[in-house]
C-alpha cells in the first residue's frame, strides 16, 4: 500500500509518495508556480535498478487540479501507481485548524468547513490547502483523505500559555488566542528524541527548536506541548527568514498613526520584509554565515539578534518546565548551522547546558548528540521529517481494524 502526502500552498504542491510497508520514499518533488506564465514541475524517484532519477519541466500549470493531474500522470508513467486502489490514503498538511482539531481528521464536508473557518487566521496557507484538498478529492474520489494540522500538537497547551492578556471577548467571540504551528515537526522530533534518550515520550521534558524559514520553539512536558512561540498566526516568536517574530504591538500603532501605512503594507512589512531579510538584506542563513566570515556587520547583527532570541526562549522554557531532559535542534538552520546552535547555547553552563564544541561542529545528516558528556541537559540535532510524520499519522487513522 502507498500513502501520498501533499503540502499544498497557494502556488505550489509539494508531495511525497511513501510505501507503507517500510516507509520508503517512492517519489517526491514539487508542482510549483501554479497560475504563473512559467510553471515548475519536479519529480524525483528511484527507478527499478535503484538509480535516483528526476524529471523537470517548466510548462504553465493553470490550476492545482491540473498540477495534480501531471503528478498522477508521472506516477503512472514511471510504474509507481498502477491502480488507484494502491493508494491507502492521501495525507494533507493543513497549517491552521484553530481549536477544532487536536488530532488528524478524515476529510469530509464538516472538516472542510472548519478549515475554511480558519482562513482568516492563516490567509497565506489555508486557501492553498483547500485548493489541494479539492483537487485531490476530484482526482481520487474513492481514496480517504486526511488532514494533519500544524496546530494539533499544540492543543494541549494550558490557558495560561494560550491566552493573550487582551479583553476576554476577543477570545470568547473571535477565538483570538495562541495556536502555535510546526506541530507535526515538534511532535516528530520529540518522539525521536525520546528514542535517543531511551525513555518513553510520556516521561520526557523537552525544548524543541524548529529553525527553518519559519521558526518556532516548543516546551514539552511529559510528552505534551505546554507552550510554544508562535501565536494566533505564524508571525510571533523567533526571528525567521522574512518574519521578525516578537515585536512590540505598539510598533504597528506607530506605523499606522505616524507613517500612514495601511494594513496591506504592514502585512507585507511583517511577513515578507522583516526577520533576517529586514536586518541584513538576506533571508538565507547560509549566505548570512558566509558574510559573517568576511566581517559583515549587518550579517553579524542579524545572527546576534537571532541567537539572542533563541536563548531567551530556551531560558523561558527552562523556567517554565523546571526539569528538562533535552533540547532538540531541527529544521534547515537547526540541523546545519553549528554556529547558530553554539551561539544560542553559549554560556548556559550554569543552567545545565554545555555543548561539546567538536561534536557540534561535525557536519552530519544523522540524528546526534552534541552536548558534553557532563552536560546535565542533553542537546540533540534531529533532522525533521514532516512528510513522514504526516504519512504515518494518516496511515494510523485509516488503518483497517485488526491490522
Ligand atoms: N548548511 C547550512 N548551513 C546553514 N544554514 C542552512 C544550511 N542548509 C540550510 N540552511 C538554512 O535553512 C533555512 C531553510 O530551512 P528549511 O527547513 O529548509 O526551510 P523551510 O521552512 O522552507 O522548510 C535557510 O535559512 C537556509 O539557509
Ligand atoms: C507555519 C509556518 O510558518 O510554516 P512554514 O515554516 O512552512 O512557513
Ligand atoms: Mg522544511
Amino acid at each position: 500500500m502507498k500513502i501520498l502526502v501533499l503540502n499544498s500552498g497557494s502556488s505550489s504542491i509539494k508531495y511525497r509518495l511513501f510505501r507503507v510497508e517500510d516507509w520508503l520514499v517512492l517519489a517526491g518533488g514539487i508542482v510549483g508556480r501554479i497560475g504563473e506564465p512559467q510553471g515548475e514541475f519536479r519529480f524525483n524517484w528511484t527507478d527499478a535498478v535503484g538509480l535516483a532519477r528526476t524529471i523537470q519541466a517548466d510548462e504553465p500549470i493553470p490550476s492545482h487540479q491540473e498540477g495534480l493531474g501531471r503528478l498522477i500522470y508521472a506516477l503512472r508513467a514511471q510504474g509507481l501507481l498502477a491502480e488507484v486502489a494502491e493508494i491507502a490514503a492521501i495525507g494533507h498538511r493543513v497549517v491552521h485548524g484553530g481549536d477544532h482539531f487536536s488530532a488528524p481528521a478524515l476529510i469530509d464536508e464538516r472538516v472542510i468547513a472548519a478549515i475554511e473557518s480558519c482562513v482568516p487566521l492563516a490567509p497565506l496557507h489555508n486557501p492553498g490547502h483547500l485548493a489541494g484538498i479539492a483537487a485531490a478529492r476530484a482526482a481520487f474520489p474513492s481514496v480517504p483523505q486526511v488532514a494533519v494540522f500544524d496546530t494539533a500538537f499544540h492543543q494541549t497547551m494550558p490557558p495560561e500559555s494560550f491566552r493573550y492578556a487582551i479583553p476576554e471577548w476577543l477570545y470568547t467571540q473571535h477565538a483570538i488566542r495562541r495556536y502555535g504551528f510546526h506541530g507535526t515537526s515538534h511532535q516528530y522530533v520529540a518522539r525521536r528524541a525520546a528514542g535517543l534518550l531511551g525513555k518513553p515520550l510520556e516521561r520526557c521534558n523537552l525544548i524543541t527548536l524548529h529553525l527553518g524559514n519559519g521558526a518556532s520553539a516548543a516546551a514539552i512536558r511529559a510528552g505534551r506541548c505546554v507552550d510554544t512561540s508562535m501565536g494566533l498566526t505564524p508571525l510571533e516568536g523567533l526571528v525567521m527568514g522574512t518574519r521578525g517574530g516578537d515585536v512590540d504591538p505598539g510598533v504597528i500603532i506607530h506605523l499606522v498613526r505616524h507613517l500612514g501605512l495601511d494594513i496591506e503594507a504592514i502585512d507585507q512589512l511583517l511577513n515578507r520584509q522583516s526577520g533576517l531579510l529586514g536586518l541584513c538584506g538576506a533571508n538565507d542563513m547560509r549566505e548570512i554565515l558566509e558574510r559573517v566570515e568576511t566581517g559583515d556587520d549587518r550579517a553579524e547583527l542579524a545572527l546576534a539578534v537571532t541567537c539572542q532570541r533563541l536563548k531567551k526562549y530556551v531560558g523561558a522554557y527552562l523556567a517554565e518546565l523546571g526539569r528538562v531532559d533535552a533540547i532538540v535542534f531541527t529544521g534547515g538552520i537547526g540541523e546545519n548551522a553549528a554556529r547558530v546552535r553554539a551561539c544560542a547555547c553559549a554560556d548556559l553552563g550554569h543552567l545545565g547546558i554545555v555543548l561539546d564544541g567538536s561534536l557540534n561542529a561535525l557536519p552530519s545528516k544523522e540524528e546526534r548528540c552534541i552536548s558534553a558528556q557532563a552536560s546535565p541537559i542533553v542537546v540533540l540535532v534531529i533532522p525533521t521529517d514532516e512528510e513522514l510524520e504526516i504519512a504515518q499519522q494518516t496511515w494510523r487513522l485509516v488503518l483497517p481494524h485488526g491490522n
